[in-house]
């Protein structure tokens, strides 16, 4: 994503894969998800997220094409490592693609990409992404192994998977919650120290967003599911900002 004035800024990417879940209940076209990406723009996102998967059960590749048309903030173009969404990203050429498992069986993503188990075959998967000029990040546990893997073979960005931390504090498991989020700060810490950029997404609401936003090495969070059911109650402009409020509460040490 384009470079923010403010260092420190956290950047806010949403992710609009749930409009499409909600289109796709009926067929048709209705919620738009290009319509609601560039709502969300124009209400402050710094970025757009949108995870094309196998299965297309959110967001159809049409989806993917009208925002490389009309959108002016970065795209981060989620999908699996597989040679057709290699040859889509490479056709639109997106500022960014976060590479993340897909099982589709799943719900939803359910953990992080096996970098490590993986490495020679990721590692040339992603460089015509890479010469394409993609942003490539690595959608990973916050696990050393995983975190050391995606240095060693050249994505310049991770994205730690923060869906455990999530849901155990949507369900008051509060030593879980305390332990996860002790793993995403001490691989924050690490991946920054060796050079890669540092997102966080997955799960992330009102109430867990603070503890995350407030961990400096963090540079950007990829937020959807909840900006969307919010936004039913409150539109996504209102939803948009009340979360921005409480990111920059929590990066600059206020109560939010
Ligand atoms: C990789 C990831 O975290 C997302 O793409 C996201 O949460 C929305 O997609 P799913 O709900 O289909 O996983
Ligand atoms: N990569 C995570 C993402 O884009 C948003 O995840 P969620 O908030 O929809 O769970």
């Amino acid at each position: 994503m384009a470079e923010n004035k403010a260092q420190n800024r956290l950047r806010l990417g949403v992710n609009i894969d749930h409009v499409a879940t909600v289109r796709n209940a009926r067929g048709g076209d209705n919620p738009d998800p290009v319509r609601a990406a560039l709502l969300a723009q124009n209400a402050g996102a710094d970025g757009i997220t949108a995870h094309l998967r196998e299965d297309r059960r959110h967001i159809i590749d049409s989806d993917i094409e009208g925002m490389m048309q009309v959108l002016q903030a970065p795209l981060n173009f989620e999908m699996a490592a597989t040679e057709e969404m290699q040859a889509i990203a490479l056709r639109h050429k997106p500022h960014a693609i976060c590479l993340v498992p897909e099982k589709r069986e799943e719900r939803t993503t359910e953990g992080g990409l096996d970098v490590a188990g993986n490495d020679n075959a990721l590692a040339e998967y992603i460089t015509p992404l890479r010469e394409a000029g993609s942003r490539v990040s690595m959608f990973i546990a916050a696990d050393k192994a995983q975190v050391e893997a995606s240095h060693r073979i050249g994505a310049p960005v991770i994205e730690l998977h923060a869906g455990a931390y999530a849901d155990a504090w949507a369900e008051g498991r509060w030593d879980e919650r305390d332990a996860e989020l002790a793993k995403i700060t001490e691989m924050a810490a690490y991946a920054h120290d060796l050079g890669l950029e540092v997102h966080v997404g997955h799960g992330l609401t009102y109430d867990s967003v603070g503890p995350i936003a407030a961990l400096p090495q963090v540079m950007e969070l990829n937020i959807g599911h909840f900006l969307i059911g919010e936004a039913l109650f409150v539109g996504l402009p209102a939803a948009i900002a009340e979360m921005r409020r409480r990111m920059d509460a929590a990066r600059s040490g206020a109560e939010a």
